[in-house]
């Protein structure tokens, strides 16, 4: 049997888990917000407002207006949040107010009880050590503080997991494309024959995309440094003390050893979340690029009998419950399902960058937990993609230089000595015949068979671009 204690809030009274720290306010949008539940609520927001509320105690203190016993009381807390201590008391699902309201009071709640139980106190009983909405709260709004804590958790999330995942990826990648540098093989424009170039030179485009695409996301960072908090509930700074502001993002940035700086126009970082628009601008344009270059390599391995089976990829695991031997190109269908819920995420994190009325943005809580789903799943993806697929690929170089030399598009090598025409009138006769291009060039009377050797050298035909 569950045992509740009576907390209280403007309302009135609610029965709470006796286990739990929290109060009425997080009870009450637990009982009125049963929307897929359980908690989807990132975790990582709820350690942004625990660096947030420490910085805001040690702010206030410094400022004169919170007792140092409280200041010290509320980081204690903070910390053991930070520690991973209480996970189990943030219940709360994302489809809630879309303000965040009642994610700020719910660790507002368990901050203030469990700095009470810390004070060797009973929760529950008397009057609370540290008040959640004067204490925990003071010189802070919801619409500061969500804002503040979705910034730090998408930053930290961006500079520890999407980061260093695409750039490992992008560094097997210029790996191999330096290993691959000689390996000549077939290129091909709108999924049909083209003239040769190296692997190398194909691996170096993917390499170049996923450099463009962390210069914009690195670029996203300035933007997403700026903390709204010091705004309070429109963006004015009402109920904070003088230069409370910058010296409470001087704290957060102490604390989480990250540039965060005070936003420099507030009332923007309320009623505008362009900065996670921003940011999951550049997600997105990683997505496309990580589906191209999944999707070449998974076509470049189809096969092994027949498809084109220039690469080959690990095989890692059984692919078929039913087709004995057979291997799949698993890494790359991972990856590409990844890009289709991130180019899906940045629908809904454009749909909510609309929805600011006048002073305040109100889909914070979704647009937050998309750009962080989005943020975690390509950092992972692109982990798992270079150390299951990319690491282990090797050309077949059997089937590379098969498909070069049956290739009618050398061909076009002959164009600036024979001329357009009649080099077309090769490829289409050798077509034709089911021959090769050197019979009908010679057969044709347009070159003779030295000729060709010396003009129709496919690693000659690769641009010298190595
Ligand atoms: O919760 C708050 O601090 C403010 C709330 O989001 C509101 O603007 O109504």
């Amino acid at each position: 049997m569950t045992k509740f204690r009576i907390e209280k809030d403007t309302m009135g009274q609610v029965e709470v888990p006796a286990d739990k720290y929290w109060g009425a306010q997080t009870e009450r949008s637990r009982n009125n917000f049963k929307i897929g539940t359980p908690a989807s609520m990132p975790l990582e927001i709820v350690y942004g407002f625990a660096y947030l509320k420490k910085a805001a105690a040690y702010t206030n203190t410094e400022l004169g207006v919170l007792a140092e016993e409280k200041r010290d009381l509320i980081a204690q807390v903070c910390d053991e949040i930070l520690e991973g201590k209480h996970d189990n008391q943030f219940p709360l699902v994302i489809w809630q107010t879309g303000s965040g309201t009642q994610s700020n009071m719910n660790v507002n709640e368990v901050i203030a009880n469990r700095a009470h139980e810390i004070a060797g106190k009973v929760i529950g009983e008397g009057e609370k050590t540290i008040q959640p909405n004067d204490d925990v709260n003071k010189s802070q709004s919801s619409n500061d503080t969500f804002p503040t804590g979705m910034h730090i958790a998408i930053y930290k999330k961006i500079v520890e997991t999407t980061m260093p995942g695409i750039i490992k990826l992008r560094n097997t990648l210029h790996d191999k494309a330096v290993v691959f540098k000689d390996v000549v093989k077939i290129g091909r424009t709108h999924l049909m024959d083209a003239t040769p170039l190296t692997l190398g030179q194909e691996f170096s485009g993917y390499v170049a995309q996923l450099d463009f695409g962390l210069k914009a996301l690195e670029n996203t960072l300035a933007h997403l440094s700026q903390l709204a908090l010091g705004g309070t509930a429109v963006g004015t700074g009402l109920n904070t003390p003088k230069g409370y502001d910058v010296l409470v993002a001087k704290y957060i940035a102490e604390f989480t050893e990250l540039p965060f700086i005070t936003a420099e126009n507030k009332f923007e970082a309320l009623a505008a979340h362009d900065a996670l628009v921003e940011t999951h601008g550049a997600l997105k344009q990683i997505a496309v690029s990580l589906n191209k270059i999944a999707n070449d390599i998974r076509l470049m391995a189809s096969g092994p009998r027949s498809g084109i089976g220039e690469i080959i990829i690990p095989a890692n695991e059984p692919g078929s419950s039913i087709m004995p031997g057979k291997v799949n190109p698993t890494q790359a269908e991972a990856i590409t399902m990844v890009c289709a819920q991130v180019m899906g995420n940045d629908v809904a994190v454009t749909v909510g960058g609309t929805q600011g009325h006048y002073e305040l943005n109100v889909f914070k809580p979704m647009m937050a937990a998309n750009v962080l789903q989005s943020a975690q799943l390509i950092g992972d993806a692109c982990t798992s993609f270079e150390e299951n697929c990319v690491a282990g690929i090797e050309p077949n170089h059997t089937r590379i230089a098969e498909l070069v030399s049956n290739s009618l598009m050398l061909v076009t090598a002959l164009n600036t000595k024979i001329g357009y025409y009649k080099a077309a009138e090769i490829a289409n006769t050798a077509h034709e015949n089911g021959t090769t291009l050197k019979h009908e060039a010679v057969r044709l009377g347009y070159v003779t068979p030295e000729e060709y050797d010396a003009w129709v050298k496919p690693e000659e035909m690769t641009g010298g671009l190595k």
